[in-house]
């Protein structure tokens, strides 16, 4: 379970100051789908980057899977985010010189798994997204969809607890961009917690509960309120 108390993000350039998360509050049980909408600037990846670990915040409180990680060194942090935290992002971010092996090994191999753990788990979840057979080749050797599909075997390589995606479709064409979004509600029904940002009211449908964030705050909204108003 993740839930958060009253949290805030200010980022502060030479003069400027944006408040880009203002108050949230917000908690997310084990299990959920959450999509997340709201207008370009309004906070989308702040919130995913601070849910993930990637950055802190000022204020207010994050307890993550009964741990408050308001206080915890870098060190304490990454290493929480390796154990029980998976991202995909909308441009894949895959190495092009290495393999789809070796691409999904480098965060394993970070994490400290064991050569023979390494294999299993790699050979398992490429075998998922579908593609098995494909270990030996390159990222440019594949389609976007295809891509992407790596992306999510090598987030659940690291049998993530959680599974953040930032616009997971948004570099996809329709059809490729079903097939992710199934893909990633199958390991969401297997028990992974999915948190999404999307600008696509459509795949915003698919959550279990939408969350909207305007202006730095978050709030639920039903999914009749979806509309292309939000994007
Ligand atoms: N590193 C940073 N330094 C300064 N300001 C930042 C930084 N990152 C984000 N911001 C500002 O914080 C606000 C929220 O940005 P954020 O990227 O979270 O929005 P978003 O909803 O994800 O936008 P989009 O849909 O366009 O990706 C924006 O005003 C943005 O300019």
């Amino acid at each position: 379970m993740l839930k958060m108390n009253n949290i805030s993000k200010i980022y502060r350039t030479d003069l400027v100051e944006t408040h880009a998360l203002s108050g949230v509050n917000l908690t997310v049980d084990e299990g959920e789908f959450i999509a997340v909408t709201g207008p370009s600037g309004s906070g989308k990846t702040t919130f995913l980057n601070i849910t993930g670990l990637l950055e802190t915040f000022e204020e207010g409180e994050y307890i993550l899977d009964g741990e408050d990680v308001s206080q915890l060194s870098d060190k304490h942090l990454s290493r929480l985010r390796n154990e029980k935290i998976g991202f995909i992002f909308q441009g894949f971010n895959l190495i092009a010189d290495l393999n789809l092996y070796d691409n999904i090994e480098v965060p394993l191999i970070f994490r400290g798994i064991n050569q023979k753990e390494r294999k299993q788990r790699i050979e398992e979840s490429l075998e998922l997204v579908g593609l098995g057979s494909r270990a030996n080749h390159y990222p440019a050797q594949l389609s976007g969809g295809q891509q992407q599909r790596v992306a999510i075997a090598r987030a659940l390589a690291g049998k993530p607890r959680f599974l953040l995606a930032d616009e997971p479709t948004g570099n996809l064409d329709t059809m490729m961009a079903r097939q992710v979004m199934e893909l990633l509600q199958d390991i969401n029904r297997q028990g992974t917690t999915l948190i999404m940002v999307t600008h696509d009211n459509e795949l915003a449908q698919r959550a279990h509960r939408n969350i909207q964030i305007l202006d730095g705050q978050v709030s639920d909204i039903a999914k009749s309120q979806l509309t292309d108003l939000a994007v």
